[in-house]
């Protein structure tokens, strides 16, 4: 048989078919998969390339889910300093894992933007006080719209807040969303029942004293050993729960300098394996599985083929 050529899809496409209502069940069953830890996926540590001449980083991030008979690989590059084109950039390759045949070349920022996400929201659904009223969002940018919606998609809440470092963006946000505004993040995160950290900062953005107690934060940003978007003394006080305790040492500087013990996977806790602290102070830690993309690809890869 002659080679096969990929499928082409594009970012329209992917927005066209992928809804939070088919992703946040499916985030929630592969963070589960991921932690059965019996060989249902197969996923290294990704590869990260730091391009120092450029201030960039590229990122290499294969998966193979074998009961969903699906694999893939993402190429993602993340640039922070651009300004005319998004921080990050990615292309996702999904394979036939039957006969190793190329199905699709999928634009992978959308995919990014929405499974980043979805995997907080099963987390938040998992470790969160039932009936959360405030979320509060730190950061502007795509990961603050797509955990918008995410969020929003779970719960009806009062109120959802939003700071950031640019006012005019803040400003933004809140008049295409209709988040309430902020000034700081002291305001933003007063009495919130759900903070998500999704900012492009390298040190603490959020402090333990600003936090109400019995909260649930997911920490979206930092992905680097040297990165943190918390106050190690909130990262200490917390219960705090990862994607993968494999990487979570090794790449995320909020564990790394604060010392901080990892209680377990959000997976582990999904499975009935380790305990939920709802009454105390939880943090999900969300680094980004590559199986979460290569769920999400098929996800698209289906959709598109069948409709
Ligand atoms: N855990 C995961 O699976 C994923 C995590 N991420 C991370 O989430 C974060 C947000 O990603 P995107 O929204 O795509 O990036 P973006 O570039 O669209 O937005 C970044 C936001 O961070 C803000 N920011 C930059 N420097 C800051 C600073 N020093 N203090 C406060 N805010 C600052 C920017 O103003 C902007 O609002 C990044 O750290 C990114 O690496 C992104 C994709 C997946
Ligand atoms: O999983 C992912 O795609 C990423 N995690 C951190 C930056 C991008």
């Amino acid at each position: 048989m002659a080679s096969v050529l990929p499928r082409m899809v594009s970012a329209s496409d992917v927005a066209r078919v992928l809804t939070y209502a088919d992703l946040v069940p499916a985030m929630e069953r592969t963070l589960a998969d991921f932690s059965r830890a019996d060989g249902t996926v197969v996923q290294p540590v990704r590869t990260v390339i730091p391009v120092e001449q450029h201030q960039g980083f590229f990122l290499v991030k294969p998966g193979y889910h074998v009961a969903g008979n699906t694999m893939a690989c993402k190429l993602l590059t993340l640039y922070p300093n651009n300004t005319d084109r998004p921080s990050h950039q990615a292309s996702i390759v999904l394979f036939d894992a039957t006969n190793g045949s190329p199905l699709a070349v999928m634009d992978g920022g959308h995919i990014t933007d929405m499974r980043t996400a979805a995997a907080s929201a099963a987390a938040t659904k998992h470790l969160a006080r039932d009936s959360p009223r405030v979320h509060a969002i730190l950061g502007t940018g795509h990961q603050a719209y797509s955990h918008f919606h995410a969020l929003n998609h779970l719960y009806k809440f009062d109120q959802v807040r939003v700071w950031g470092r640019t006012q005019a963006n803040v400003q933004k946000f809140a008049a295409e969303t209709g988040a309430t505004p902020c000034a700081t993040v002291e305001e933003a995160v007063r009495e919130a029942d759900i903070i998500t950290t999704v900012t492009m900062s390298r040190t603490p953005v959020l402090q333990k004293d600003w936090v109400k107690p019995g909260s649930h934060i997911n920490v979206v940003g930092a992905c680097r050993p040297d990165w943190q978007e918390l106050d190690p003394e909130l990262m200490l006080s917390a219960v705090v729960y990862v994607d993968s305790s494999e990487a979570a040492p090794k790449e995320s500087g909020d564990i790394i300098l604060s010392k901080a013990e990892v209680y377990g996977e959000v997976g582990e806790v999904i499975l009935g394996k380790k305990e939920a602290f709802k009454d105390k102070t939880t943090i999900f830690k969300s680094l980004g599985l590559a199986i979460e993309d290569v769920v999400s690809a098929q996800l698209v890869y289906d959709k598109l083929t069948t409709s």
